[in-house]
């Protein structure tokens, strides 16, 4: 299956221009055979966070006119990254998936805010968990931040994900931290990482280096440190192969794992 890996430069606070980068992407994308667009972080606004008031889409409702109408129309799979949407007067990191019949398979809200970066003081955190379907791809969207949870995306891989995207803003200082926690995700839970981080250098400091990881931990493909479109090739029927090599999942031991963490 073809992927078409968006590592968009995001004008900080441009949402006009955002829209109308992000479409000429996907719609590159698709001309180039791509089956599935994946976007990056609050791609609308960039971290914008204290002009969320005038900048965040209301309800969502652009992004998922603007997700629906682009995947009808291209008949490709969209995992919308994320934006800045305002929903009963409060402000969300929301990822919307659409599949190529232009159905939404997915709406999320972040659910682990990153301090660091201020979320905490101007987002709410979702409370649900985002496995979706895509044709035949059993899949599931985290944010960023999320990767630093292992148990989220085991949770998902447990419900069934074979295929983990990762919408993100990762700053250029930890990069190093992407790419290992990216590899130990794929690793730890046999499945496929797709991650698009974003690009920007002026306001912020983020420099891509998006990733296509398979489940034995092998980087298919590194983005490049500017923007970049790439349509990545993937093989999802390695994850029953190397699920079957090392059966990690009939080897859990749950029983012993219930209420250590939280102590
Ligand atoms: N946008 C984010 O969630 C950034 C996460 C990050 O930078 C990290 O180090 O974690």
């Amino acid at each position: 299956m073809k992927i078409g890996m968006i590592q968009m430069n995001v004008g900080f606070g441009k949402v006009d221009e955002n829209y109308e980068r992000a479409e000429s992407l996907i719609r590159e994308a698709a001309s180039k055979g791509a089956e599935i667009a994946v976007l990056p972080e609050m791609w609308n606004t960039g971290f914008a966070l204290e002009k969320l008031g005038e900048l965040a889409d209301p309800e969502g409702s652009r992004t998922q006119a603007f997700l629906q109408n682009l995947s009808t129309e291209l008949g490709i799979h969209i995992v919308g990254g994320s934006v800045a949407t305002e929903k009963d007067g409060k402000f969300y990191n929301t990822m919307y998936v659409y599949n190529k019949e232009g159905q939404q398979v997915s709406e999320y809200s972040k659910a682990h805010l990153f301090r660091l970066m201020d979320e905490h003081k101007y987002l709410e955190s979702g409370n649900e968990m985002n496995r979706f379907t895509l044709g035949e791809v059993e899949a599931a969207g985290v944010i960023c931040y999320e990767i630093r949870f292992p148990e989220w995306l085991r949770a998902h891989a447990l419900a069934g994900a074979n295929v983990l995207f990762v919408s993100a803003q990762w700053p250029t200082p930890r990069i190093d931290h992407w790419k290992t926690l990216l590899q130990a995700r794929a690793i730890e839970n046999q499945c496929f990482i797709i991650a698009v981080n974003r690009i920007s250098r002026k306001v912020e400091n983020f420099n891509g280096q998006s990733m296509v990881i398979e489940p034995w931990g092998e980087v298919l493909w590194t983005g490049a440190e500017d923007e970049e479109l790439a349509i990545v090739d993937v093989d999802f029927s390695k994850v029953e192969e190397v699920r079957g090599r090392i059966p990690v999942y009939d080897d859990r031991r749950p029983e012993l794992y219930s209420g250590v963490v939280e102590e």
